[in-house]
C-alpha cells in the first residue's frame, strides 16, 4: 500500500481535469483550485484551493489560498504568494495581466498589470521601497499599481520602484499550447 497524502484536500486532478491545462506533477494543485486554459504548472509550482488563474500562465512558484494571477503572468520558479491563512498575514495579494514573479522571488503586495520583481527580491507589505523621485513608501502603498518593476539595487541595496512603459513580459506561446 502506498499513501501519498493526508490532508483535508484531494488532487484536483483526482476529480476534474480543466481543458488546455498542463500539470506536471498532479500533487502539487488541490482540489479547489481554478487554473485556465492555457496554464501551466511546471514541478516546482503550486496551487492551493480557492485560487488559481484566470488566463494563459506559466507557474513554477506558489499561488497560495485567495491569489488569483491574471492572464499573461509568469510566477517564476520557487517564488512565494503570501498568504492570509497562518502567518499573521492579512494583505490581499493578487497578481495582474502579465506580470513576471521573478524566480525565487516573494510577494506579500497586490501587483496590478505589467508588473516585474526581480529575482530573488521578497517585496512584503512593509518593506520599504524608495521611488524614482526618492521618497520612501512602504510596497502596500503601492498595492493595485500597474507598469511597475520592484528591484534590489544591488551597489545599495536600497529596494526600489521604477515604473515600467508598456506592456509586461510575453510568455512563450508554445510553451502554452496545451490542448
Ligand atoms: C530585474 C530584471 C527584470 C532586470 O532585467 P532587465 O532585462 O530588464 O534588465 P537588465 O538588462 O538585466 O539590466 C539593465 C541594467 O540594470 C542593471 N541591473 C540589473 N539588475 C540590477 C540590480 N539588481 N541592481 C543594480 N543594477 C541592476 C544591469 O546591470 C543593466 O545595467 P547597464 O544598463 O549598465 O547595462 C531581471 O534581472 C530579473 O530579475 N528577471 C527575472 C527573470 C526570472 O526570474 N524569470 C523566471 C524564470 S523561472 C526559472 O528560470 C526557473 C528557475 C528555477 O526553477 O529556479
Amino acid at each position: 500500500m502506498q499513501v501519498f497524502g493526508v490532508d483535508k484536500f484531494p488532487r484536483m486532478t483526482d476529480y476534474v481535469v480543466p481543458s488546455g491545462v498542463r500539470i506536471a506533477d498532479a500533487d502539487r494543485v488541490r482540489l479547489g483550485a481554478h487554473l485556465a486554459a492555457g496554464t501551466t504548472v511546471m514541478h516546482e509550482g503550486f496551487c492551493n484551493f480557492n485560487a488559481g488563474t484566470l488566463g494563459t500562465s506559466m507557474v513554477e512558484g506558489r499561488i497560495v489560498q485567495g491569489v488569483v494571477v491574471g492572464d499573461g503572468s509568469d510566477i517564476g520558479g520557487g517564488a512565494s504568494i503570501m498568504g492570509t491563512l497562518s502567518g499573521g498575514g492579512t494583505e490581499r495579494v493578487s497578481i495582474g495581466r502579465r506580470c513576471l514573479v521573478g524566480a525565487q522571488a516573494g510577494v506579500g503586495i497586490a501587483l496590478g498589470d505589467d508588473c516585474v520583481v526581480e529575482a530573488g527580491l521578497y517585496v512584503t507589505a512593509g518593506t520599504k521601497v524608495t521611488l524614482e523621485d526618492g521618497s520612501v513608501v512602504k510596497a502596500k502603498e503601492l498595492s493595485g499599481r500597474d507598469g511597475v518593476l520592484f528591484i534590489r539595487n544591488s551597489t545599495t541595496g536600497v529596494v526600489e520602484a521604477r515604473t515600467r512603459k508598456g506592456h509586461g513580459i510575453a510568455l512563450n506561446d508554445a510553451l502554452h499550447a496545451n490542448d
